[in-house]
């Protein structure tokens, strides 16, 4: 679904992506470790287009998109929650979930499956996003991502300051979709457990680089967790 080859990106002079490959499929949640700035973030903007690469190929679903543009992406299928939310805090729930069906045509509905997932956004549809505490936000800035039905969903750190509940209920959604087989789930965490739960595949980054690989199952005996708190 997603092949990512020979990624790499720099902020002027510095170079922060170095040489990355990797592929997502379609079922699978790939889970993106890595400790304070070593790229995770930079990785995903790259993947949404929000940041430009100097060198590889971003291919999905067989399309290369490395040149596309952030929305040209949103239309073909990648769908974005980035670090820290990005929620519209002056729009309401119902304003948020419309953004992320800009590009449909207008009167497009928002897919009911969102508040089947999200139940609380259906409850505070007419709530400003800003009122909203930061696991109803994130459970929001998903659904946004999930409202026009990507291929790709790309998560930075969804977990970063909610509340254990909210973590269990989004760990849930993400199990839930992936395991529906229609689409490829790309997570970047720091929250070693929530990670390895949900990890069909796993990639350990340090420096720029992806320095470890394997399968969820076998994270642990294969020492990604120490790797962490290295
Ligand atoms: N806009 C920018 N301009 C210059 N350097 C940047 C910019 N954004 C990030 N960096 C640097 O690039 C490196 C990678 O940052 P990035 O945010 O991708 O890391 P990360 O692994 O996501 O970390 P975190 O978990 O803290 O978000 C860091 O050294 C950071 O300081």
């Amino acid at each position: 679904m997603l092949k990512v080859e020979g990624l790499n990106q720099y902020y002027g002079g510095s170079h922060i992506l170095r040489g990355l490959s990797f592929e997502a499929r379609l079922g699978e949640v790939t889970v993106v470790l890595g400790r304070n700035g070593v790229g995770k973030t930079t990785l995903l903007k790259s993947l949404m287009g929000v940041v430009p690469i100097k060198t590889g190929a971003i291919h999905l679903d067989g399309q290369d998109i490395t040149h596309d543009t952030p929305y040209e992406r949103v239309r073909k299928g990648v769908g974005y929650v980035p670090q820290g939310r990005e929620i519209f805090g002056r729009l309401t729930v119902e304003e948020n979930l419309r953004m992320g069906l800009a590009y449909k045509p207008g009167g497009t509905p928002i897919p009911a499956e969102l508040f089947e997932l999200f139940p609380i956004l259906k409850q505070f549809l007419h709530r400003r996003g800003g009122d909203l505490s930061g696991g109803q936000q994130q459970q929001l800035a998903i659904a946004r991502a999930l409202a026009a039905g990507p291929k790709l969903l790309i998560l930075d750190e969804p977990t970063e300051g909610i509340q254990p509940s909210i973590i269990k209920d989004i760990g849930r959604v993400i199990r839930m979709l992936a395991d529906r087989g229609d689409m490829a789930i790309v997570l970047v965490e720091q929250y070693y457990d929530f990670a390895a739960e949900l990890a069909d595949q796993y990639l350990v980054m340090e420096r720029g680089e992806i320095v470890q690989r394997g399968r969820g199952a076998d994270m642990e005996a294969e020492g990604a967790r120490q790797r962490m708190s290295i």
